[in-house]
This record gives C-alpha cells, structure tokens and sequence, in this order.
C-alpha cells in the first residue's frame, strides 16, 4: 500500500485586509512541466499566491475556494489523473485527488490557525467551514452500501484488538465481516475529518528491525542484493509457527489461503490468456519463482536449524509473498528511514476508491505511534477505507486479490507506439507523453467532435503521425479527413481487442471457482472498456461524416 506523498507546511500569511495563501507546485514534482503548463493554461502560477479578504461575502469565498481547488487539484494529480484530464462533467479528476485536493487546502488553513495569533481569524474559519462543507458533500455522493455478515463471530479479531489495545493502541473502529471483502473496520461513532480513526504504537508495528534481532540475520546479512523486504518475508514464515512469537495472536488471524491473482489455478489462468493481467500475473509469479530458487533448498541445505526445509516450501513462500503484498505498508519512521512494515489492526482496513483514510504513512514522532486520520467523514456504521494507492484492477488482482466497486479511473489500457515518432510532438502542448493509454470513455468529460470521449494526448499523437500540419480543432476538411483515419485506426485495433474478450459468456458462474469468477470479472471489465471505445470511435466517425458533408456541401 501506498501513501499520498504531498504535505503541507505553514503557507499562510496575515495581510492588511486579511490573508495570503501560496499554493506551491514542488519543483521536484516527476511531472512538473506538464502541470505548470496546465496551471498556466488556466491562468496561474506554480507559487500561486491567493488571497482571501477578511471582509469577504459567501460568493467571493466561494470563488476563492473554487480558485484554490482548481490549483490544489493539479497539484496533486498522478500520471494517469494528468493524461486523461477530468472526469465526468463534475470538473475534478477522480474522486481521491478531489479529497486530497480539499485536504490540502484544509491543512494549509489549519496550520495557519493553529500557529498564528490572527486579528481576523474568521476569515480563514470561513473558508474552513466551506472547504469541509465540500468534503461533507464529496462524501454523500461517495457512499458505498457494505453487507455485513452478522452470522461472523470476530473472535480472533477481538482477541487482537484487546492485545493492542493491551499495548497502546487506540481505536475507533471495530472488526466485521463485509460481504464480498472479508474482514473489514466500521466506524464504532460518527467520525469527523481530521479524527484519527485507528492510532497504532510503534513497539507492535512488524518491520525488518525484528530480523536484526533474529538468528536469521547473520545468515542473510551476508547474502548478496539481499533486500530487507524479502527479510522480513523469510522471517514472517517461521514466526508464523512460533508458539512464542510476540506476534501469536496477529498471525493467528491471517488467513491459511489469499486468494490474490499468484494462486490463480490453471483454469482461471487460461481464461485470462491474451489480457493484460495474464502478463502481469505470469510475470510476477515468474519472477518469485526465481527468486526462491535462488535461495531453497540451500538455505535449508546449510541452516536446516535456522531455515527448516518444511517451513521454506515454495507453497509457504507464496503465502508469505502473498501476506506482504496485500497487507504491507510503507511506513516512515521517527528515525526518517522508510520500512515496509505489517501492521496488527490497521491490517484489517480495506480499500476503496472513495477512502477515508489516504494519510497514513508516517509515523508520529511525538507519541511514536502511527495514525490514521479521516480525510472525509464516516458515520457509525459504515465501513472505514484506506486508498492503497492508485491501482488498476489487475494490479488488485494480482497482489490483493479483487477488483474494486465503482468506476476505477486508473484502470487503463496502455498503447505502444514506436518511439521515433514521438520525437515530432514538441509542438505540442501536453502530448509529449512518451506512453499512451486509454479507458473507459463513459469517464470522460467531452463526447464532442475533436474530442470524442477518447483523450486528448493519445488524439493528439495519432493526428501528428498522420500531418505535419499543425493541429487547431477547426471545422475544415483537412483536420476532418485526418480526424475520420485516427479514429478508424483506433476501431480496427480495438475491434480486434473485443473479439479476445467475448467468450467469457461461456463460462457459467454460478458453478466457477473464486479465481475463475475474479478472470471473468476482470475480462467483463476490460469488455466494457474496449466497447465503450469501439463506440466513441463510431460515433465519433459519424459526427465527423456529417461536419465533412456539411464541408462539401459548402464548396
Ligand atoms: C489489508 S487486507 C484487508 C483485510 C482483509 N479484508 C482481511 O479479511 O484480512 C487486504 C485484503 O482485503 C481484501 N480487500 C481489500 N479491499 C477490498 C475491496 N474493496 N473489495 C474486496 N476485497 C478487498 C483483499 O482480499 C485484500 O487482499
């Protein structure tokens, strides 16, 4: 899992008739020239300083907020989020850049109350109150029904939640069984942004620190590109049988099976061949095997009392890859070093493309705990959602082992081109990418002509390989013709996409086992994807026939 790596200091500052707020887009930002040019196209700078009067009406706030949110969202989007601009007709885009974009903006203000002594503090308190009214709002929109099955007795949940609590641990949620999700956390009260829903201390926080104190040490230390992630794996698989493990109780609740893509069976496997998660699940397992083989048996062979042969079985070490994968976090410590580390309780937190939770990955110096703060609020009751990142769908499949609810924007289909021609996009702002990707264009903000559901870089791209002629989105035959070829091209390299993906009515469900089930959804996926495609591209030849008769008609 993965942790939002933007963060706020104090950006505020008191002026005669109120405040300033500088809004900052870091230079080291992997995409910095392609956002600076976004918030240049739209009128700001990458030190956006915005103002906020103290004696400001609710339209002016409301424009200062919306000022705020547009530069707070470019600052925070990913790769995908930048390639495929907005969502929807909502103008954000994607639900968990919105939330971030609002957190920012709450926490430059919070920050600026809390260390200054402010004369017209109300100002801010408005645009704070405004800002978490959107949040409220974002939240309404996002809420996703769980089932829980009561019939579950968390009993070894309980007993875990006790011995952390036992250790220090503080938390507002309690274990359940959710329908289609396995264990998950629900809010216990009514939880608010910026409550710490969970806070974990250090001392019960696994982390490659417990190898440095085992006997496996001496033996790994010595072992060339030896990495402490795959130590902590080696280790988890013998502590796992340890009846005196400090740990008992937390591994006592792992599950004897995950279910991730790296145990999909033969059948599930076949039903994949040709898809994008083939590969990824193919590569993955290809590249644990060799690892493995490069340590078992001799391990086992030199050190059977350290690494008994019986504990270090290939099944056992797929459990223990599949343990880390899926329930891994990246964690800061007080010390600064990063460490992959499980965490007992926060463990039981599931994902979701609307989270709660996207802020979790440092630890608190002060009370050298980790915290889990809510980013929007959840209501007693409801489940409570961490982002593990932004995923695909056969990322989730391989390594955790589901595919998400809702509409996933970082579910992508990437497209290879050949590289020298890439070199002739200078020209043009924002299509530079040296990668290209589509999605589903039920995501996208405008079906119009020159747009056509499908994004722009990849529009952009295509129509330059094809003219040299600079590309202006006017109705004249030229752009039209070329326009008519980009999208016949795209039709006939989907059309072929589609054919791959239409025998998954074959199967019968009702009958098929999890992996089976979990291929077909993620085939049914991409079909929805590639038809969505298939469509635009039709709809889109269509509009520009009828712009072109319109042209003909004209000369
Ligand atoms: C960190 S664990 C979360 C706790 C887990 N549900 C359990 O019972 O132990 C991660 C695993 O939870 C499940 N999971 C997480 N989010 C999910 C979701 N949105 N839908 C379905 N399963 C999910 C997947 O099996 C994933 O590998």
């Amino acid at each position: 899992m993965e942790e939002d790596k933007h963060s706020s200091c104090d950006n505020t500052s008191e002026t005669r008739d109120g405040y300033s707020i500088l809004l900052e887009l870091s230079d080291v930002d992997p995409f910095f020239d392609k956002k600076k040019r976004l918030l240049n196209d739209r009128g700001f700078d990458v030190k956006e300083i915005v103002h906020i009067k103290s004696s400001s009406d609710s339209g002016s706030l409301h424009s200062t907020l919306n000022k705020m949110l547009q530069i707070a969202r470019i600052i925070h989007l990913d790769e995908v989020e930048l390639y495929f601009g907005p969502v929807g007709g909502l103008g954000f885009y994607s639900p968990k850049n919105e939330m971030e974009a609002q957190n920012f903006i709450l926490s430059l203000i919070k920050s600026s109350l809390y260390s200054q002594v402010h004369m017209q503090a109300h100002a801010l308190q408005d645009l704070r109150d405004a800002i978490i009214n959107r949040i409220h709002e974002l939240g309404t929109e996002d809420k996703v029904e769980n089932k829980i099955d009561i019939k579950y007795k968390c009993h070894k949940e309980n007993c875990l939640i006790q011995w952390a609590e036992d250790n220090g641990a503080k938390t507002r949620l309690q274990i359940a069984y959710i329908e289609g999700a396995g264990r998950g956390a629900i809010a216990t009260e009514d939880l608010e942004v910026g409550d710490v829903a969970m806070e974990i201390p250090s001392s019960i926080i696994i982390s490659e620190d417990l190898v440095y104190k085992s006997d496996m040490y001496q033996v790994l230390e010595k072992i060339d590109g030896m990495s402490s992630e795959t130590m902590s794996l080696l280790w988890s698989m013998k502590e796992r049988h340890n009846c005196h493990s400090q740990f008992k109780i937390y591994f006592d609740t792992l599950p004897e099976n995950f279910n991730t893509g790296l145990s999909f069976g033969v059948e599930a496997i076949m039903a994949l061949d040709g898809t994008l998660l083939f590969e990824e699940i193919m590569q993955a397992k290809e590249h644990l095997r060799v690892q493995y083989d490069e340590l078992f048996p001799a391990l086992s062979n030199d050190h059977p009392d350290i690494f008994p042969p019986e504990l270090y079985t290939w099944e056992q070490f797929l459990w223990a890859c599949e343990l880390w994968y899926s329930n891994s976090m990246k964690i800061m410590f007080a010390d600064g070093k990063l460490r992959t580390c499980l965490i007992p309780v926060a463990g039981f937190l599931n994902h979701s493309l609307h989270p709660h939770i996207v802020h979790y990955g440092k630890v608190d110096p002060a009370t050298n705990s980790l915290k889990f703060p809510l980013s929007r609020p959840c209501s007693a009751g409801e489940q409570c959602c961490l982002s593990y990142g932004n995923f695909s769908g056969s990322h989730l499949i391989t390594f955790y082992g589901f595919l998400p609810q809702g509409d996933n924007p970082y579910d992508v289909i990437p497209l290879d081109f050949d590289v020298k021609q890439v070199d002739t996009m200078e020209d043009f702002p924002l299509s530079n990418w040296t990668t290209h990707m589509v999605r589903g264009t039920w995501l996208s903000e405008n079906q119009n002509i020159f747009y056509y559901g499908l994004p722009s870089p990849l529009l952009d791209f295509l129509r330059s390989a094809r003219s040299r002629m600079p590309f202006t989105k006017t109705l004249i035959k030229a752009n039209l013709e070329v326009d008519k070829e980009v999208l016949e091209d795209l039709q006939s390299t989907f059309s072929g996409m589609v054919e791959n993906l239409s025998d998954i009515d074959s199967f019968d469900r009702g009958i098929s086992s999890w992996d089976v089930k979990l291929a077909l959804e993620f085939k049914e996926m991409q079909r929805r994807i590639v038809s969505s495609i298939l469509t635009s591209c039709s709809t889109g030849i269509k509009l520009v026939e009828y712009e072109l008769s319109k042209c003909k008609a004209e000369e």
